[in-house]
């Protein structure tokens, strides 16, 4: 069971009580707040976010079981104790119908109270880390963390982010798409100190304005038209873990601010709330933006800039490192697949504009494609041949030899002797219909 300090708030109109449990959880390293009416707590709750109420049962004002239902409602992940001199099992039991963790008759020990508090701070994280893990089962992709690579570039990325990755700083990736920024910001995560809590993403690009907003910061029932629940937001749910902000530079002017809040003191609002929470987040953020740029645009706040800028690191593009592709070819091949050398050249040879997602692409789609575990030339896509013939018309002689031009020969030969005959020329081919079909666009033979 956890150590740690929690924040608490006592409600008790009993001068001589709440005065005894405030002065005994201080000494005991606890953050403690105190209210004497049931409206008074109504409205600190408004103001902040406890991890728990001690609520006494009998108050001025409202009933026992009215403050117990509102308090409940309004403050759905703090847990609840509820205090009575005169304990009977009826309160106990709708109190708990009602959501109270536990019910504790007077007179109890001071020590008690704090073991039962101890145990509904451990329930509350309980309840927030399976909010966590629903989150990251819906979010996570590709749960793999190795980066394939020995160029230069990626070296000194791997020894920046063993450097970078222990630390609680803020980081910015930038980079073409499709270079690894994910893949990296998941690799910091994973050599960090909140590892064992899962990585939390949000991509700016793939929401519209008003949703990024209440994923990020959460929102209160009633917000908005279709908040039907009141919802945490992701800084919440990476409370004490790692957020990624994919595409920051889509973040809307708006919103900046906000965000700016939370990284500098920790703070913030649900939508539609003007209560404050407080979450310790650490911040990775990712960009194919040139982000400086858009700050001389005054489409990226300068300050929010510097703030998650503390360290930037750099992906160089797939063409810029061009000695990876080999590797990468192999590993996303498999051991049970070959490649003939002609479309292996092809591939090192392609200037990869979608870098690594492209070029895994491109091997799922060769794999459905091939015919008894080979890829050939012919299971690549035209851009990335065309580019081979290039290569080839650049390099060849009058006299054409290369492959593509011998194969290219033989087939229009094989044709123009079946008559256009496609089933025929195929046979004589030794390949079928479609194969045939796809050697056809590939060699740049019409109909
Ligand atoms: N060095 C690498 N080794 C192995 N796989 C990689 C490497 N870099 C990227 N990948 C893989 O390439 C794909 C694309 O990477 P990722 O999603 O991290 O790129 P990105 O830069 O975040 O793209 P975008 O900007 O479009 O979001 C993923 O499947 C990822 O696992």
């Amino acid at each position: 069971m956890t150590q740690e300090p929690f924040d608490i708030l006592f409600v008790e109109d009993d001068p001589e009580f709440s005065s005894g449990y405030v002065r005994w959880f201080e000494k005991h390293g606890h953050s403690v707040e105190h209210a004497t009416t049931g409206q008074e707590a109504v409205s600190r709750c408004d103001q902040r976010e406890f991890d728990i109420i001690v609520l006494d049962w009998n108050l001025p004002g409202l009933s026992g079981l009215e403050l117990v239902q509102r308090m409940c409602d309004d403050n759905p992940d703090t847990e609840i104790i509820v205090l009575t001199g005169e304990g009977t099992i009826e309160k106990a039991v709708e109190s708990m119908r009602r959501g109270v963790f536990d019910f504790l008759s007077k007179p109890f020990s001071m020590s008690g109270l704090e073991r039962r508090c101890k145990a509904a701070l451990e329930r509350r994280r309980l309840k927030m880390e399976n909010a966590r893990l629903r989150e990251v089962i819906d979010r996570v992709r590709t749960p793999n963390h190795q980066m394939i690579g020995d160029s230069k570039p990626m070296i000194a990325l791997s020894r920046l982010i063993d450097r970078v990755a222990p630390t609680d700083k803020a980081v910015l990736i930038q980079g073409e798409s499709g270079t690894g920024k994910e893949l990296v910001a998941q690799a910091i995560h994973a050599g960090s100190p909140r590892a064992n809590r899962p990585l939390v993403t949000i991509n700016c690009a793939a929401l519209p304005e008003q949703l990024v907003e209440s994923e990020l910061f959460g929102h209160e029932k009633g917000a908005f038209t279709g908040a039907t629940a009141a919802k945490p937001g992701l800084f919440e749910i990476a409370d004490q873990s790692t957020l990624f902000i994919d595409e920051i530079g889509e973040l809307p002017l708006s919103l900046q601010p906000k965000l700016l809040r939370v990284l500098e003191d920790g703070s913030l609002r649900r939508v539609g709330s003007h209560k404050e929470r407080r979450v310790k987040v650490r911040i990775v953020a990712a960009t194919n933006r040139d982000l400086q740029q858009e700050v001389v645009a005054h489409r990226f706040r300068e300050d929010l800039f510097y703030r998650i800028n503390v360290m930037s690191l750099d992906l160089p593009p797939l063409r810029k490192r061009t000695g990876d592709i080999g590797l990468l070819v192999d590993h996303f091949l498999g051991n049970d697949w070959e490649i003939e050398a002609d479309a292996r050249a092809a591939l090192l040879n392609y200037r990869w504009p979608g870098n690594i997602r492209q070029l895994i692409n491109t091997i799922d789609r060769a794999q459905i494609l091939a015919d008894d575990g080979v890829i050939t030339i012919e299971d690549l896509p035209v851009e990335m041949t065309e580019r081979k013939k290039e290569i080839v018309s650049e390099t060849t002689s009058a006299e054409d030899r290369s492959i593509y031009a011998v194969m290219r020969a033989h087939l229009l030969d094989v044709l123009k002797r079946e008559q256009g005959n496609k089933t025929q020329a195929a046979q004589i081919l030794g390949v079928d219909r479609r194969k045939l079909y796809r050697m056809l666009l590939q060699y740049d033979i019409g109909e």
